[in-house]
């Protein structure tokens, strides 16, 4: 089955944000999506609220419980008590815990699952009661003992960040060798019966090299890039791209 697509609405929010009026809604760009065919929508609410606003959630598990109900919520973000608190307000199919500082950019990095174990142990098993499904942000670096790691804090999914091989869409042998890593931890995650996730700077030159590697690929989040191409190509045959990219039939 070729990996899902989900798409990632904070760069719409973004936008949005940059004046005190509500275009361009995210409830709407979000539902050209899915009725483009994508699998679910994602929201990455930073404590600072600069792109999804807290607000914006019961809008968007509206969208899906009234008009979608076969499409999941993804809600990514470090696990803050405020944080926790929004997941279980919102009950999203997924949580993905990322370990962002308040200050970040954006994502940069996966959990240090050594450091972080008693943390996220506690964290997983608070959402699982609830019947979320978690997925942990990891870095692609190969390492097969970080996966037994993330089985043994009770995560369900891992999210691969792709960030590196993201980075490297002008450098090919950069790029082959991201692959390789990344393809070397997705294989010791499904070997400790993880299911895998992907995410940061998908693009849609970028992802058929990668659902090739990896084609157990469960799912995908993109936001910047699609995000971007929406606006050449409009949000609806974007989704259609992208789909195409993880190779889904169209
Ligand atoms: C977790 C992750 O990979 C990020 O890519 C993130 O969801 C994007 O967040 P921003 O859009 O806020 O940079
Ligand atoms: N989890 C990654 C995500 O949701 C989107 O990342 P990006 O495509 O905005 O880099």
């Amino acid at each position: 089955m070729p990996a899902k697509l989900s798409v990632n609405l904070n760069a719409i929010a973004m936008l949005r944000n940059r004046r005190d009026l509500p275009w361009p809604s995210v409830r709407h760009m979000g539902r050209i999506a899915l009725e483009a065919g994508a699998a679910g929508l994602t929201v990455h609410p930073r404590p600072d609220q600069r792109h999804i606003r807290f607000s914006d959630l019961p809008d968007l598990r509206a969208l899906i419980d009234d008009e979608f109900p076969e499409a999941e919520f993804n809600i990514e973000g470090y696990p803050s008590e405020e944080f926790l608190a929004l997941c279980e307000a919102t009950a999203p199919e997924q949580v993905t815990l990322v370990p962002d500082d308040p200050s970040q950019a954006t994502s940069d990095h996966g959990w240090d699952l050594t450091l972080h174990a008693d943390l996220l142990t506690t964290v997983i098993a608070r959402l699982k009661s609830k019947g979320m499904r978690v997925s942990i942000f990891v870095d692609g670096d190969g390492r097969s003992e970080a996966m037994t790691k993330a089985k043994a804090v009770g995560a369900d999914r891992v999210e691969l960040y792709t960030g590196p091989y993201g980075g490297c869409f002008n450098r090919s042998e950069e790029a082959a060798r991201q692959i390789e890593l990344l393809g070397a931890t997705a294989d010791a995650a499904l070997a400790e019966g993880l299911a895998v996730n992907a995410g940061h700077d998908l693009t849609v030159e970028n992802l058929p090299a990668l659902v090739k590697r990896i084609p157990r690929l469960a799912e995908v989040s993109i936001g910047h890039a699609l995000t971007a191409d929406a606006l050449e190509f409009g949000m609806a045959e974007t989704v259609r791209r992208f789909r195409r990219a993880c190779g889904q039939t169209v």
